[in-house]
């Protein structure tokens, strides 16, 4: 079984000289291919920081990070860019582009990655947007969209290039329950049709049934639960 996240021996500090504050203390994560893992912890515990070091999206000063089987130690800014745009994230503000429609959000992130086999973008944008119930509304503009639909083209713009790895930072925090039961559940369906591991933060305990593994930090130290 391949590993879609290898983590060994990771530290990470804040701030420079007296201010150097360690957030992350010798953190040790694997996760296969396909595994639904969650992570909770009280606010400020480090999960933010992790999620963003895992996802490329900061530089690792201490400790191994193998995402997808790329190092991200040491990585120049070429590889952090490969593995960028080999990972789906979807944050709980969904950051959609505001002056773009619905499929136009999805076709973008569809076009920063063009490998054949996964065949045209557009189509690509068009399937996963109906995947994930939004055939009558890809030509609004995210105003126009409510909460829960919002967070549904956030899900297919993050799962439009059927990423192996899946970053979810409480993807279910600004929804009423019913919705946020919606968004989960789509969330494990499309990884699993795309056998994609998921790392998803959360205080939602009504969503543990979907992990095979919960993870919990406590100032900045990671354990299983
Ligand atoms: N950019 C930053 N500069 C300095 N300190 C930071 C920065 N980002 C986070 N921190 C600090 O690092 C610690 C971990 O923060 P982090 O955001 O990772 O926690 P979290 O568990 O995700 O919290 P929350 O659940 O509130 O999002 C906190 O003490 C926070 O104040």
């Amino acid at each position: 079984m391949n590993d879609a996240v290898f983590v060994s021996n990771l530290n990470h500090y804040y701030g420079h000289r007296q201010l150097r504050q360690q957030v992350l203390f010798d953190i040790n994560l694997v996760i296969h291919e396909g595994e639904i893992v969650l992570l909770t912890g009280e606010s400020g515990s480090g999960k933010t920081t992790l999620l963003s070091l895992i996802g490329a999206l900061r530089s690792i000063t201490e400790g191994n990070v193998l995402v997808l089987n790329r190092q991200l130690y040491r990585a120049n800014e070429a590889r952090l860019v490969d593995v960028r745009r080999r990972v789906g994230y979807i944050f709980q503000s969904h950051n959609l582009l505001q002056f773009m429609t619905a499929l136009q959000n999805v076709r973008m992130s569809a076009e920063l990655l063009e490998e054949p086999h996964l065949g045209p973008a557009i189509e690509r944008a068009h399937r996963i947007l109906d995947a994930v119930g939004l055939k009558s509304r890809k030509d609004y503009y995210p105003h126009e969209l409510s909460g829960g639909q919002k967070q549904r083209v956030a899900i297919a713009r993050a799962l439009v290039n059927s990423p192996k790895l899946i970053l979810a930072d409480e993807p279910t925090a600004s929804l009423d329950s019913k919705t946020g039961r919606e968004i989960i559940n789509l969330i494990q369906l499309l990884a699993h049709e795309q056998g994609s591991a998921v790392l998803l933060v959360t205080h939602d305990n009504r969503i543990f049934d979907i992990a095979h593994r919960i993870l919990s930090m406590e100032d900045g130290r990671l354990y299983e639960t």
